[in-house]
């Protein structure tokens, strides 16, 4: 390849953090999130005002609090994990043929700096890469929605293409085996968990082809053409395909979903009704994958790491360990120039 010659851009995407834990950034934060009616699927007035009237003033000083938990030195470790991401990610790749920025869905930085920087370097075609392993509306969706949004106010639109999802990515599944198998070399579980981030049930429907979701393990249950795009039935099969890699017997697997917000049906079985039936039957020690995300985050760190532990421990549990997620692991790094080289 000439350096004359037009680069590729790649975009790696991740949900968003606030700016800092500070009360009014959270609320900021939480309003343009919540905002996205891919997020919040009601229409604008009502979404308007739930988000607006209930959710920002009430949950942002309760969320603040758990960000404080969360901070370190280098701020959001959703954030700077991805920086990170990118830093081991731009070595590896040809930098005669590649510019990489990193961008969150809302807050800094923001997906139209990263596009603007992509676009003044006069790049032939973007790569996006959403960092959600399952696909969803409310993420994916959502990051393709933002994309175009900005992109079609550009005269010239270059190829875009979008990373679905990578559920079955090879070198995905190995980052988890890696990170589980050092988890499991230091101590011994009866149980393993992984405990996905949840959604209502609503939007699974709306995306059920010919009606096929009805979100029972028969559908879910199964990874088939039909429902290649349930974020329910990917999360099952991330699980399968995860326990087979570790060799965890099936008994000893549970999947489970996590952070329902407000009252309506969101996917199940909720995480923490599975902590109660696992107290209720003496079970002692858990490990705990949560592998719909790829950085430590609160979810993780602070939901599971924390919170779901506590509630575990007071129920009589002894151990409740969570795997670290894929940060910026060698192999993490191998499988995002992976879906680089082979989207190129
Ligand atoms: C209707 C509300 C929400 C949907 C739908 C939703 C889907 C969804 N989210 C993630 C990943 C993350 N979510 C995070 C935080 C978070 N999520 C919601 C609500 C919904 N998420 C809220 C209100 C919050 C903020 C925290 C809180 O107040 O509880 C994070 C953590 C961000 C961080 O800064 O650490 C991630 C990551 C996925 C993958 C997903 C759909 C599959
Ligand atoms: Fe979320
Ligand atoms: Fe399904």
């Amino acid at each position: 390849m000439t350096k004359n010659k037009a680069k590729i851009g790649v975009l790696l995407v991740n949900l968003g953090t606030p700016d800092s834990t500070a009360t009014g950034d959270v609320r900021k934060y939480l309003r343009e999130f919540l905002m996205d009616g891919r997020v919040i699927d009601f229409p604008f007035i009502p979404r308007w005002m739930l988000v607006n009237l209930i959710i920002a003033p009430f949950r942002a000083p309760k969320s603040a609090k758990e960000y404080r938990k969360l901070w370190t030195d280098r701020g959001s470790p959703l954030l700077f994990h991805t920086e990170d991401l990118r830093d081991k990610l731009i070595p590896k790749l040809d930098s005669n043929k590649y510019i990489v920025e990193i961008a969150m869905r809302y807050q800094t930085p923001s997906i139209e700096n990263g596009l603007k920087k992509l676009n003044q370097a006069n790049v032939k075609k973007i790569i996006v890469i959403p960092l959600f392993p399952q696909y969803a509306s409310a993420t994916n969706g959502s990051v393709a929605d933002r994309v175009m949004e900005i992109a079609r106010t550009w005269q010239i639109i270059p190829n875009i293409t979008f990373v679905n999802n990578f559920v079955e990515h090879p070198l995905f599944l190995q980052a988890w085996e890696e990170l589980g198998r050092e988890m499991m070399a230091k101590d011994e579980y009866e149980m393993y968990l992984f405990s996905y981030h949840g959604l209502p049930e609503r939007q699974i429907r709306k995306g059920s082809v010919d009606g096929y979701c009805q979100l029972s393990d028969k559908c879910c249950g199964n990874y088939t053409k039909k429902n290649q795009f349930c974020y329910r039935g990917q999360c099952f099969h991330t699980t399968r395909l995860l326990a087979a890699k570790l060799g965890l017997p099936e008994e000893k697997v549970l999947t489970c979903f996590q952070s329902r917000l407000g009252k309506d049906p969101w996917i199940k079985p909720y995480t923490e009704d599975i902590i109660k039936e696992l107290a209720e039957k003496g079970i002692k020690k858990v490990l705990v994958f949560s592998p719909a995300f790829v950085a430590d985050c609160l979810e993780t760190t602070v939901e599971v790491g924390e919170e779901y532990k506590e509630e575990f421990e007071e129920l009589g549990g002894e151990k409740w360990d969570l795997v670290p997620s894929l940060n910026s692991s060698d192999t993490w790094v191998e499988c995002v120039k992976d879906l680089v080289v082979t989207n190129s």
